[in-house]
């Protein structure tokens, strides 16, 4: 069978100007599954709200954590299609949700080296589902791959949450941070709105969002579930780690809007944890594969200032799986196992 890979993440403006910005945020959060409100509400927020406002702030933002060669998530998602291609004989390319490069530019260039190219296996660089995350990046491959009519078949790496390589590699990946004293753990995720909780997945299931270790007991649900997803890979990667359970913590990072988002709140347990008594904070954001604007800007940089701030006397940012070494193999492994293993298609 001839195969090709393809690395799918979230994008990044094209440069680092508020004009490259606000398209890039337009394209974003225009997307039903980023901001699910009717369409003429999301144009009105979106176009006459959200982008003019935010425009300037993240340009910002970007200029503080841009590399020479361009935007960190880019640049870390070809840095391992890089570390992956020696190891396998199938052809990698890159492709962005949003931005560039976009999916057809992907598929043509597998074409072009394959013309008898069959089959490609999709891996979303999500270790968690979301509707805007995983759900939406799958969704327009698949809308590419329809609108051009491409021959090849589509497969996808489903999410790895609870891989157990996938597991060792965090957890190995995070140990050597461990080594000198600290106080917590904290897991800080991408938030999403509670509502996309209830949204994505089987319809009635209950989930407990107050419950810090387990949200839904559901078996179907769990397929979709964000929250199950991260607080699942949160317990078994400090499992691996040998943490108890006073040492490690979840929180969610990035809200963006109004609307109830999940908690508790990065950002205000950055205040709030100096004056219970943790003083010295390791903090490690599993929900991205490749370090980004959220990571690098947000926790590294932001994060540690209001930690410092509120009373904190240290604080290490853990970096995310980027092109570690286990990780690259594990990649791999996952690759493999859904080549064998045809995922369902789960999106309703
Ligand atoms: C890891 C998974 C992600 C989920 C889930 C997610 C949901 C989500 N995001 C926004 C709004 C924004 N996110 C932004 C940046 C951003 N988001 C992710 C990943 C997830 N988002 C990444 C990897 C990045 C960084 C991109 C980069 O170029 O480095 C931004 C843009 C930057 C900013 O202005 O803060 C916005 C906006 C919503 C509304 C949402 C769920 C509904
Ligand atoms: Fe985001
Ligand atoms: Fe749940």
């Amino acid at each position: 069978m001839k195969r090709g890979i393809i690395l799918l993440n979230l994008g990044s403006p094209d440069s680092t100007s508020r004009k490259d910005v606000k398209v890039y945020l337009d394209e974003f959060l225009m997307d039903k599954r980023v901001i699910d409100k009717p369409y003429l509400l999301r144009l009105l927020l979106v176009r006459g709200i959200i982008t003019p406002i935010r425009a300037g702030r993240s340009a910002k933002a970007y200029q503080s954590i841009w590399w020479k060669e361009g935007s960190p998530l880019i640049v870390l998602t070809r840095r391992l299609k890089e570390a992956l291609e020696p190891k396998t004989t199938y052809p990698i390319e890159i492709a962005m949700r949003y931005g560039k490069p976009h999916p057809k530019t992907a598929y043509d260039n597998l074409l072009a080296t394959n013309p008898d190219l069959e089959e490609v296996i999709i891996v979303p660089l999500y270790p968690h589902y979301a509707m805007s995350s995983w759900e939406t990046a799958v969704e327009y491959m698949r809308t590419i791959h329809a609108k051009y009519r491409y021959s090849f078949k589509l497969k996808t790496v489903p999410p790895f949450y609870n891989h157990p390589a996938y597991i060792h590699a965090l957890a190995q990946s995070i140990q050597p941070y461990l080594s000198d004293e600290y106080d917590q753990l904290l897991f800080s995720y991408h938030g999403i709105p509670v509502s996309h909780i209830y949204k994505t997945g089987k319809q009635g299931v209950q989930h407990d969002l107050e419950d810090p270790e387990k949200c839904c007991d559901d078996p179907e649900s769990h397929l979709t579930c964000y929250r199950h997803h991260v607080l699942e890979t949160s317990k078994l990667t400090a499992q691996a780690l040998g943490l108890s359970r006073d040492k490690w913590a979840v929180a969610f990072q990035s809200r963006l809007g109004r609307d109830p988002w999940l908690l508790p709140s990065t950002q205000e347990r950055l205040e709030e944890l100096p004056k219970e008594g943790v003083k010295k904070l390791k903090i490690v954001c599993p929900s991205f594969i490749s370090d980004c604007l959220e990571t690098l800007e947000e926790i590294e940089q932001e994060g540690k200032e209001e930690f410092l701030e509120s009373g904190g006397e240290k604080y290490d940012y853990i970096p995310c799986l980027n092109t570690n070494e286990l990780w690259v193999t594990t990649l791999l492994q996952l690759i493999e196992e859904a080549i064998e293993r045809p995922f369902e298609n789960v999106i309703k």
